[in-house]
């Protein structure tokens, strides 16, 4: 752990939480430096296995996970729960919280130069393990995510409004740039990887036939689209310009409930955006009232301006 603070402006930082937003926040900046490298460092993008997900697993994915689990061990952290582990860590047994980790979000846009991120969400931790994290969304103390981008930054909520912090390079500290983000209320852009539409559910196929349909279509607008293929750079973007990302269930194996794992992702992600005024749902529910039954488990996420997650969510009441 570095000397200085790794993140300055704490004053919206719950005091007990703040080791914890420190640890990551150091840790990122080593993450940061590793990714800046590029092809003159390690070989980042090389797939190195599989995890229980049986998801391609890269060096950089294994790599952030050992250097987060590997710094958390002193931030009063009970609890480790990482996308690339198979089970809970124990890493301080007398630690107040529960940590959930995507280590490494946007995998497949590591060796192409494109933004790519870190997720977590915290509880408190419970007597046992796996029951500090299968419990209702809404029960998270803090969601957020760093993303590696043209800046790296951080966005994370403690329940009253999200923040925006942003790493100074040439201090190497975090520095608060924004202390309410809002999501704006309306816009006219979908991020959606279309490729799949042949597999989509009636609801969704209806949503996005009327985006594309502009000013012709019903919702009389011309519409734009985006995909990164990182939810962290999904997120900042609609964060920041509004718009809707959806990645929900479809017909294809293994996709029964999409593919973004609940308390890894979905969770934190909804917390942010329901902080920010927008809205997120699995097209029934609101993600935040739901509870994932198992550590790696999936659920459909629709999320962004909360006028579009409305739109959306009305679509699926009219088909049932
Ligand atoms: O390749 P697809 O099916 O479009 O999926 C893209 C989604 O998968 C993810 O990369 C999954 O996250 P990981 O990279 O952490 O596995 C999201 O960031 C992104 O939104
Ligand atoms: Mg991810
Ligand atoms: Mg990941």
């Amino acid at each position: 752990m570095p000397s200085q603070p790794s993140v300055i402006s704490p004053d919206l930082i719950p005091a007990e939480l703040y080791p914890v937003i420190n640890a990551l926040c150091a840790v990122s900046i080593d993450v940061a430096a590793v990714i800046a490298k590029g092809p003159l460092g390690q070989s980042l993008g090389s797939q190195v296995g599989e995890n229980t997900d049986g998801d391609a697993q890269k060096a950089l994915d294994v790599l952030a996970d050992e250097m987060f689990e590997g710094a958390l061990r002193e931030a009063n952290v009970r609890w480790y729960a990482s996308e690339e582990q198979e089970t809970v860590l124990t890493l301080d047994p007398a630690g107040k919280y529960a940590l959930a980790i995507d280590p490494l979000d946007g995998s497949s846009n590591i060796d192409v130069n494109v933004s790519i991120g870190t997720i977590f969400s915290v509880f408190d931790a419970k007597d046992e393990a796996e029951a500090s994290f299968l419990r209702p969304a809404r029960e998270q103390l803090t969601g957020g995510y760093i993303l590696y981008g043209p800046s790296c930054c951080l966005v994370v909520t403690f329940g009253s409004g999200t923040q925006q912090y942003v790493l100074d390079p040439d201090t190497k500290q975090f520095v608060l740039v924004e202390k309410a983000m809002s999501v704006p209320a309306t816009s006219k852009e979908f991020a959606i990887n279309a490729s799949n539409y042949r597999h989509w559910s009636k609801p969704v196929r209806t949503y996005i036939d009327e985006c594309l349909a502009g000013k012709e279509g019903p919702r009389g607008k011309d519409f734009n689209m985006r995909w990164v293929g990182s939810l962290v750079a999904e997120t900042h973007r609609i964060l920041t310009r509004g718009g809707i990302f959806l990645y929900p269930r479809d017909g294809r194996p293994g996709y029964e409930n999409g593919r973004l794992r609940m308390i890894y992702e979905c969770a934190p992600i909804a917390f942010v955006i329901e902080q920010a005024q927008g809205g997120a749902t699995d097209g029934e529910t609101p993600i935040l009232d739901l509870a994932a039954d198992t550590l790696h488990g999936r659920t459909p996420l629709i999320f962004g301006s909360a006028e579009k997650v409305a739109a959306v969510a009305a679509h699926h009441e009219l088909s049932e």
